[in-house]
């Protein structure tokens, strides 16, 4: 069965129920591509928590957990409010350049500078530089060619073969990138220790039991996972905002009356206290879940309950978490962006696993709360201090780049951006 790839594009609820619940034991792996010491190929950033498989997976996901407690991303929170002031700084200042801005490429400026500073320790200045190293190793992640997206998928089917051919799971210069940067971080953090709040402080109080290249690895991963990820939520929320402007104005009014009743101080409770702030969140991760497909490898031979039919073991499966979300069983009428949904009266009525932006079970998104809190954060900023509204450019209806491995606009984001006066 190695030779051979079987996709099944599943978007049956039962089989994700059956999945998630209770056939962990068989859908534990992602069946991803990584490096093995024995090829001569070095993509040593590959071997990370993601892609990890059995008892190795579990080991490292063990010692990895508790760094993202909700304690820890408190921690973090002044860190990524101080860059949030930064990102309208210098939206302000490109406005006076055109009032046109491509909002995907200013999420993905404020995430890159929030990873930078928490995963690498460094100031990587994307929001005053869109073309700093750390943006354009960002952009090279995941702007990926068809054929690049082709050799993925060949890799997930052939990782035997692949890692003969030399495939990597990392482009070459980014992998060597976020190596060598994160190593000089961690040497420099090692004989100069500061007392800093942040991933690379978490990761360097488990350097006993990983080594210098491991913990690369992982904050390459949390690189990858809150530079895109996140920004893709943020833009997508913006987009609707734009084209919804009396959602627009609730929301805004809800942040600037919470932020004035906590003495004008955005804190880490406040951020998640937002009702409605929450509800809009929700509904661009259903409409928009921003990694729309979830990977699993069978670890053995899985039979269908009650019928013949055997999924054989190293068979890869993608549940199509987009199409799920877009289901009208599921949520009515789905085109409509309506954060309705997630009304503390309305919530109770969506069928269990069916909303599954960070996946579920065991293997499910470890960043979730640091990506809801960066993503809010930046909404909160970007939304009480600006209207956003449609252009002539603004892609209407929303079309995706079909080679994108995460949610992605043709044309970016074009957004009308004013600045917010009060009366
Ligand atoms: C809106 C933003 C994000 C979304 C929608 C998202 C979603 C997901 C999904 C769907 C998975 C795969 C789970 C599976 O296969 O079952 C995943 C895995 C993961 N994510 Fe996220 N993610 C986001 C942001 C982040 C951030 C910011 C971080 C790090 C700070 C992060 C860290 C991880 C890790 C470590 C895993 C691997 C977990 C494992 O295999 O044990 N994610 N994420």
């Amino acid at each position: 069965m190695d030779l051979i790839l079987t996709v099944f594009l599943l978007t049956i609820l039962s089989l994700l129920y059956l999945w998630v619940k209770r056939r962990f034991s068989y859908w534990k792996d992602l069946g991803f591509l990584q490096a093995e010491a024995s090829f001569p190929f070095d993509d040593p950033l590959s071997a990370n928590i993601l892609t990890l498989e059995g008892q190795e997976w579990r080991d490292r996901r063990v010692k990895l957990s508790p760094i993202f407690t909700s304690a820890k991303m408190k921690m973090m929170f002044e860190i990524i409010d101080s860059i949030g002031d930064k990102f309208v700084n210098s939206l302000e200042k490109d406005m006076k350049l055109s009032n046109i801005c491509e909002m995907r490429q200013w999420c993905q400026r404020f995430t890159s500078d929030n990873i930078a500073s928490t995963a690498f320790g460094l100031q990587s200045n994307c929001l005053e530089d869109s073309n700093s190293q750390f943006m354009k190793m960002g952009r090279r992640l995941f702007d990926l060619s068809t054929f690049e997206v082709i050799k993925f998928f060949a890799s997930t089917a052939w990782p035997d073969l692949s890692r003969k051919l030399g495939i990597l799971f990392t482009p070459k210069e980014a992998g060597d990138f976020f190596h060598h940067t994160f190593l000089q971080t961690f040497e420099n953090r090692t004989k100069n220790p500061i007392e800093r709040h942040d991933f690379v402080q978490l990761l360097l109080n488990l350097k006993d039991t990983f080594t210098p290249t491991e913990l690369a690895a992982e904050a390459f991963l949390v690189y990858a996972g809150g530079f895109e990820s996140s920004s893709t939520l943020m833009q997508f929320t913006l987009y609707e905002l734009a084209l919804n402007q009396d959602m627009q104005d609730r929301l805004r009014k809800e942040l600037i009356e919470g932020i004035e009743e906590n003495d004008g101080k955005l804190t880490y409770d406040l951020i998640f206290s937002f009702k409605y702030l929450n509800m809009v969140i929700q509904e661009s991760l259903r409409k928009y879940p921003p990694i729309p497909n979830t990977f699993r490898k069978a670890t053995k031979d899985y039979q269908f309950p009650d019928t013949n039919l055997i999924i054989p073991k190293g068979t890869n499966i993608i549940l199509n978490t987009y199409s799920l979300h877009r289901d009208p069983e599921y949520f009515p009428e789905p085109e409509k962006f309506d954060p309705e949904r997630f009304s503390a009266e309305n919530v109770r009525n969506i069928r269990p696993y069916t909303m599954l932006p960070f996946a579920t079970g065991p293997r499910n998104c470890l960043g979730e709360r640091f990506a809801l809190m960066q993503s809010k954060i930046g909404i909160t900023k970007l939304i009480t201090n600006f209207v956003f509204m449609p252009c002539d450019k603004t892609t209407i209806p929303m079309k995706y780049v079909p080679s994108a491995p995460f949610l992605a606009p043709v044309n970016g984001i074009q957004l009308k951006v004013e600045k917010f006066k009060k009366d």
